[in-house]
């Protein structure tokens, strides 16, 4: 087996979900389907609800940022006019939100709405998270080494708690210590890194992040963050290039902690 050392002046350890504790098919083939199918419906029927608002309002803030992008769709201001109206309103929250999922928009703006409509899904039991087998052994052991789990991920912190209060692993929300979503900043800008170590209160070369996404690790990397890049089934292939720059672990056991036995 492969063996990658973690450098001793790590304390924290920094996960992303999508390719890297969770398959890639678990979020396309199951969560996001889940969002298409019943945006229009959720919409209809929490329309009146203040966070239901809140997530129209930020939609619409995007989608005025957007509005310079190919095939963006606009969110209108709400006039207050009438049924026909309403109903066209919610057209075109709808369309916004498909446009931007055919894109894998990471925007906070779609994150939230989406971990809103998880909400009822995972509390029905309708659906549970799936992590690969290596991921709740591992942090456990890393948790007993006196290592810190964090998470940070697109997926809105309410979508993370989610996942993790509710997968086939059981609720395995208290194995981690915290997490991170686009509101500190989005994955590929290091300037998160910085403000997610000064939160976390250590120094960035305290993080080691495990990504599959070699833009995060590149901008994580930048910041003095030590990075791994995780190669699951399903995920995007790495080039050559990246295969040689980065380290690469395909299962979470291949981290040896110099701490553990
Ligand atoms: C944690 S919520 C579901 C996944 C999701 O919506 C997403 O965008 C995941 O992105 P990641 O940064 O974890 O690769
Ligand atoms: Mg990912």
């Amino acid at each position: 087996m492969v063996v990658l050392s973690v450098p001793s002046e790590v304390t924290v350890i920094l996960l992303d979900i999508e390719g890297t504790t969770t398959p890639i098919a678990f979020v396309k083939d199951i969560l996001f389907p889940y969002i298409k199918e019943n945006v229009k419906g959720y919409l209809e029927t929490h329309w009146e609800e203040e966070e239901c608002q809140q997530d129209v309002s930020l939609l619409r803030k995007q989608a005025e940022e957007d509005s310079h992008l190919d095939g963006a769709v606009p969110i209108p201001a709400a006039s207050g006019d009438g049924a026909d109206e309403l109903e066209q309103l919610i057209q075109a929250v709808v369309d916004n939100v498909c446009w931007q999922m055919s894109l894998d928009r990471k925007t906070t703006a779609l994150k939230q709405l989406q971990g809103h409509m998880w909400r009822a899904a995972f509390k029905a039991g309708h659906v549970k998270a799936e992590f690969f087998e290596d991921v709740v052994p591992a942090v456990r052991k890393w948790r007993e080494a006196g290592m810190k789990v964090y998470i940070y991920s697109s997926g809105s912190v309410e979508a993370q708690k989610l996942l993790f209060g509710h997968s086939t692993e059981g609720d395995i929300l208290e194995l981690v210590d915290g997490h991170f979503d686009t509101n500190i900043g989005h994955k590929v800008e290091s300037e998160s890194y910085r403000k997610i170590a000064n939160s976390i209160g250590c120094s960035t070369n305290n993080i080691l992040f495990l990504t599959d996404v070699t833009l995060e690790a590149s901008a994580a990397e930048e910041a003095d963050v030590h990075v791994a890049v995780v190669v699951r089934p399903g995920n995007a292939g790495l080039t050559d290039d990246e295969k040689t720059y980065y380290s690469l672990i395909t299962s979470f056991s291949e981290l040896y902690l110099p701490s553990s036995t």
